[in-house]
């Protein structure tokens, strides 16, 4: 599918410039930067649009540069928490902002449209609107269904909403959008370009300053202690002097950027970056080690942004569920309850942004009638790039609490199959809320390691694996990810995400007539939790390529790194950081799926001995022969880099082990020492602990988990040798006639999905305890 010209039109989010973080640093020295109360009408709103302006075109254009020259990125949606731990706006809502003025009927709020609003929206009012998406001519949706949304707007006039809009052919849903209305966003929008304004004039004046010095003296900054320089390690101290780290960060980074010029005579390069990475843990409480990994991602400039970035939290972001309500009733109804908000950006058509709000947004009545649901942003890409199709058969390996899967249940219409699986069954709850509040009736919820798929059932159209992760890309939700991962974590979490991605593959069905597709996703932004999981990926299973994710942002993964190199195709992922692009760090990547991946090519008939092999499993034959530059990454690629290195992992394995088995009351030297025990399992629970996610579901342990150290014990009984397969075999048809539904028969299949949402969790683990009964009968 082309690319439709919303879908060219469509802007990412503007990234954060140095303006941006030197105000940041004004807010540290000075307190949180608020504007006033007064509610005093400035002289000339810019963005205001009078009747005579909107009918004359060169006035619309000027006001359309403004637009363009604002940025949509932090200053403007930037919410600031405060000490008490409540998140409020940086800008407080003016008078006019209308908390308890009831809305117009005349005057909708300025939303996009979402596909199910355009075909089923009778109100007049939104007449404009559709009409004009017609004009557009996008194609419906498709893979890239980005294409069509394009509906977000910057710009917001109460006065013109209530004008019929009077569109021509070159006039495109912004233009009309900018004529529409919503009194509370101008008010906002207005005090925050005032307040940028004067930011950014600050910001320059302190650049200009800094260089003038620079130039002045025609000197190098003091950044590193001399011979005789008395050094005090800030680190060590209970107070550091926070000014001086700071003051002796951003010079450090004004010598990187220029070294030439500016360092010292004498030091090296790798003296000012050990200093600046000295100051970096410091001044921001990182740990040396995830620092330095985080550090390295980046020039040095931009690794500062990065880390200040880090400091400050996202904008509060809801998304629209779309099965119960469109976006602009939502907003209109959040508004009447005193709630600020906006379209959170033109790539997205639910989401919105919220600046501020008189009520808690967890428990109103939208709230609890399953309106929406808190969502970052950035959550919404994965599932946006995987584009799920009406009547798909969807595998959403790792999906407590739900945000992904129940965002796939709204764009599939509650048509089709989702299958949530967790491993976590405490997080397996809050899926099965999420499912039943937002109104979910096609969605199946199942608690296994996702590495037992696709022996559980494979052939789905599409899989998401929103994988476990370091969540580097989170630090600003969760300040404690700075100290507490470890180089083991580093190790033990790709390992895992490698053994997950693999079996995602093989759970899909390469000859979907629809899909075939898996988006593989994390919220951290290492390069051993992405571009090196993909790069395994690709050489493990030559029976899938990378293609564009669809996404009309983000940076492209890395095709090198740290002297390694990836397979060129690496540039087709996605990384999206904080500072660029004010969501939180995420990466995406999106396969197809070309050929079989196992000798079994139905979906009725998964491929066991793929999982029980693991990583080892081999290809069938009847893939596709390689090209030239897949045999190229096969022989330089990803071994070197980020491959496993089973000896390196087997010592942190077994001791996680060791653990987890003595907490389970068990003697590791018995269990351990046994003859063949199984070595892939082992090292699958050694690696489900290690998440953020498993570790926290490690205590108390899962039902689920102590079943298979029964299991295994069982499994080690000669005698079970052949029993084992057999009655595997048998729950397995128990789980697939319990759960599966028929692709195709929308009622059947949403009838059943009903019930099983509340029962499937039961119907599979029936299944699985009879299996085990049996199992454990005859052993
Ligand atoms: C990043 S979170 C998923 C978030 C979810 N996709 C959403 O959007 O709400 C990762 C999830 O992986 C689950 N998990 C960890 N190890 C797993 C495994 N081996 N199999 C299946 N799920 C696993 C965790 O319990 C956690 O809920």
């Amino acid at each position: 599918m082309g690319v439709g010209r919303r879908m060219k039109k469509q802007g990412a989010p503007a990234a954060l410039g140095e303006a941006h973080f030197a105000a940041l640093k004004k807010r540290k020295a000075g307190g949180e930067v608020t504007f006033d109360d007064e509610g005093k009408a400035p002289k000339q709103d810019k963005k205001r649009k009078t009747t005579t302006q909107e009918k004359e075109k060169p006035a619309k254009k000027q006001v359309k540069e403004t637009v363009k020259e604002k940025p949509n990125g932090i200053e403007v949606n930037a919410v600031t928490k405060k000490p008490n731990g409540k998140v409020a706006a940086k800008a407080k809502v003016e008078a006019a902002a209308p908390a308890t003025k009831k809305p117009s009927k005349k005057a909708p709020i300025p939303m996009d449209d979402d596909e199910e609003d355009e075909s089923d929206i009778p109100d007049d009012e939104f007449e404009d609107l559709d009409d004009l998406e017609d004009e557009d001519g996008d194609e419906p949706m498709g893979d890239d269904f980005m294409g069509e949304s394009d509906e977000g707007s910057e710009v917001y006039d109460s006065d013109e909403a209530h004008e019929k809009a009077m569109f021509s052919e070159d006039e495109d849903v912004s233009d009309a959008e900018e004529r529409l209305t919503a009194a509370n966003i101008a008010g906002l929008s207005r005090k925050l370009d005032e307040q940028k304004a004067i930011e950014d004039a600050e910001a320059q004046a302190e650049l200009e300053e800094a260089a003038l010095q620079t130039n002045i003296a025609g000197d190098r900054p003091k950044v590193l202690p001399g011979e005789d320089d008395e050094e005090v390690d800030q680190s060590t101290l209970l107070a550091p002097d926070l000014q001086l780290l700071r003051t002796r960060i951003t010079d450090n980074v004004r010598v990187l950027d220029d070294f030439h010029n500016l360092a010292e005579e004498g030091r090296s390069r790798a003296e000012y970056v050990a200093q600046l990475l000295k100051d970096i843990c410091a001044y921001y409480g990182y740990s040396p080690y995830l620092a330095e990994k985080l550090f390295n991602l980046f020039p040095p400039r931009e690794a500062f942004a990065f880390f200040e970035a880090n400091e400050t939290s996202r904008p509060i972001v809801i998304r629209t569920n779309t099965l119960r309500t469109h976006r602009r009733e939502l907003a209109q109804t959040l508004i009447n309850r005193g709630v600020t908000l906006e379209p959170v950006g033109k790539w997205s058509k639910v989401g919105l942004q919220v600046f501020e709000s008189q009520v808690p947004l967890g428990a109103t009545p939208e709230y609890l009638a399953g309106h929406y649901i808190l969502q970052a942003a950035s959550s919404f890409l994965p599932v946006m790039a995987l584009a799920p199709q009406e009547h798909e058969r969807v595998l959403d390996m790792a999906s407590a609490p739900g945000g992904k899967t129940t965002h796939m249940s709204a764009l599939m219409k509650n048509t089709g199959v989702i299958f949530a699986n967790d491993s976590n069954k405490s997080r397996s709850k809050g899926l099965i809320g999420n499912i039943h509040r937002l109104g979910c009736k096609n969605t199946i919820v199942c608690n296994y390691d996702a590495r037992e798929f696709p022996k559980v059932m494979g052939g789905f159209d599409r899989v998401l694996l929103d994988a476990p992760c370091s969540g580097t890309g989170v630090i600003a939700k969760d300040a404690s990810i700075k100290t507490n991962k470890s180089e083991r974590d580093f190790m033990q979490l790709p390992h895992l995400q490698k053994q997950l991605i693999l079996c995602a593959i093989d759970s899909v069905d390469h000859a979907s007539k629809t899909g075939g597709y898996l988006v593989y996703s994390t919220c951290s932004v290492t390069v051993e939790e992405n571009e090196a999981v993909v790069q395994y990926a690709l050489q493990k299973r030559p029976n899938v390529k990378l293609v564009e994710t669809g996404l009309t942002f983000g940076v492209p993964g890395f095709t090198a790194y740290m002297g390694k190199k990836f397979d060129s195709k690496l540039k087709m992922t996605r990384r999206f950081y904080p500072h660029a692009y004010n969501v939180d760090g995420f990466f995406v990547a999106k396969f197809k799926k070309t050929g079989p991946s196992t000798n079994t090519t139905t979906k009725d008939k998964p491929d066991t001995q793929a999982v029980q092999n693991g990583e080892e499993m081999d290809v069938d034959n009847k893939t596709p022969i390689m090209t030239e530059d897949e045999e190229e990454r096969a022989a330089a690629g990803g071994a070197d880099f980020g491959g496993f290195d089973e000896n390196e992992d087997e010592a942190y394995i077994e001791k996680a082990t060791r653990r987890r088995l003595r907490k389970k009351g068990l003697d590791p030297k018995g269990v351990l020492n046994k003859p063949k025990a199984d070595k892939q399992e082992k090292s699958d629970e050694t690696n489900g602990a290690a998440s953020k996610e498993t570790t926290a579901e490690s205590s108390p342990k899962p039902a689920a988990k102590s079943d298979k150290a029964d299991k295994k014990q069982a499994k080690q009984q000669k005698s079970e040798a052949k029993t084992q397969p057999e009655t595997e075999k048998k729950a397995q048809a128990e789980i697939k006639s319990a759960s599966k539904p028929e692709k195709g028969e929308k009622v059947v299949s949403q009838q059943r999905s009903k019930t099983v949402t509340t029962d499937a969790p039961t119907a599979v683990a029936k299944a699985k305890s009879k299996a085990k009964s049996k199992t454990k009968t005859k052993a």
